[in-house]
């Protein structure tokens, strides 16, 4: 890696779909050289011919500072610092397809918000395995729609890390007063967790809406939601202050209540009586619930931790039960204290 480069200090951004092309926005707005690269050769060409993200974020144009690179091998050796913004379930391939292009100077975070497929392990499990552990590692999480981010509108962040030099460097090479605020924490067991579950509370907070019910009921769904969120959390050896910060109640909050939210759309839709496939097909977008409500479920089991949201969002998407099946279940457990 030269001097040059170092000194320009490009970022570059792995995965073009919403979240990954406004994080990619977001920088090159501040001015850092920023690449983006995306799977699909075809939507590079696209998105560098148009300089927008038509199909996730029409209208907003690319500041000049944003460059497609379609070739993996070259949007790595660009930047020291990759951040991955991919969904969950195709994380762990990405890992794989990086790893033969690292060098020892690259440090790397992710804005992925879920578990691996399948195990339910933490997404920095995943990158230990096939990576080691002699990168700089950090996670950004927190309630951030990337349609908000993409226009600029003021947003607030958390960046975990297990590199406190490097967590420092990056917060200050992406946080930027006027609208991107990033929040340092040193917890990255808590932020990874509360970004995975909070999409499957809010897929509980959306059933609960679209069968109709009220404020009352889905607040009562956020508050007990963050509860179990952070049993599951102190099981694992985080920290019960993360989950009142921007990672945790934040961005549950914010996916719970906004229609933004494609969890939150998703629970809508099943709550009106769709099937799980045509809410999928409906929403057209990753959502990241539906693929980890299993892994929740059983990450719960295995800790020995009580998660009775969670465990009726598995029922109706996985065991056919419906979903105000799935509430009177909730509303009918047992008195007890809070
Ligand atoms: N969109 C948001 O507002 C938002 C905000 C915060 C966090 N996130 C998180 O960011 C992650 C990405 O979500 P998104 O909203 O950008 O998804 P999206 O549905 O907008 O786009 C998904 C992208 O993943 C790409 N993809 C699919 N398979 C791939 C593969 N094998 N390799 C590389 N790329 C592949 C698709 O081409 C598409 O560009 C998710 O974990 C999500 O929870 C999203
Ligand atoms: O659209 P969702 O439900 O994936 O939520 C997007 C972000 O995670 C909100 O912070």
């Amino acid at each position: 890696m030269s001097n040059t480069y170092l000194t320009t200090s490009p970022i570059t951004v792995l995965g073009a779909g919403s979240y990954g092309t406004a994080l990619a926005i977001t920088f090159s707005r501040n001015g850092y050289p920023t690449y983006l690269w995306g799977h699909d050769p075809e939507h590079c060409h696209q998105l560098a011919k148009q300089r927008e993200n038509s199909q996730f974020l029409p209208h907003i144009k690319f500041p000049n500072a944003l460059h497609i690179e379609a070739n993996l091998a070259k949007a790595i050796q660009l930047s020291r610092d990759l951040l991955i913004v991919v969904p969950s379930h195709v994380f762990g391939d990405v890992i794989q397809k990086i790893k033969p292009h690292l060098t020892a100077q690259h440090r790397i975070v992710w804005a992925t918000k879920g578990l691996e497929s399948n195990t339910g392990r933490l997404l920095q499990d995943v990158v230990l395995e096939h990576l080691g552990d002699q990168y700089p590692l950090a996670v950004l999480s927190g309630p951030t729609f990337a349609k908000e981010l993409a226009e600029g509108l003021p947003t607030a962040i958390t960046l975990a890390s297990n590199n406190q030099q490097f967590a420092l460097a990056f917060q200050a090479r992406i946080h930027c007063s006027k609208h991107f605020r990033v929040y340092l924490n040193h917890d990255m067991v808590g932020v990874q967790l509360g970004g995975a579950i909070k999409n499957v509370i809010a897929i509980g907070a959306g059933m609960s809406d679209g069968i109709g019910f009220g404020a009352n009921a889905r607040t009562a769904l956020i508050t007990r939601g963050i509860a179990e969120i952070s049993r599951l959390g102190l099981s694992l050896g985080a920290n019960a202050n993360t989950f009142m910060g921007m990672s945790g109640l934040g961005d549950l909050v914010l996916t719970c209540t906004d229609n933004q939210s494609r969890n939150r759309r998703f629970g809508l839709m099943l709550g009106q009586g769709l099937s799980a496939q045509t809410a999928m097909e409906n929403i057209g977008q990753v959502v990241e619930g539906y693929h980890n409500t299993k892994e929740a479920y059983l990450l719960a089991q295995q800790q020995g931790v009580e998660m009775p949201i969670t465990e009726q969002i598995y029922q109706v998407l996985f065991c056919g039960k419906n979903a105000k099946e799935a509430a009177i279940s909730l509303l009918g457990r047992e008195k007890k204290g809070e």
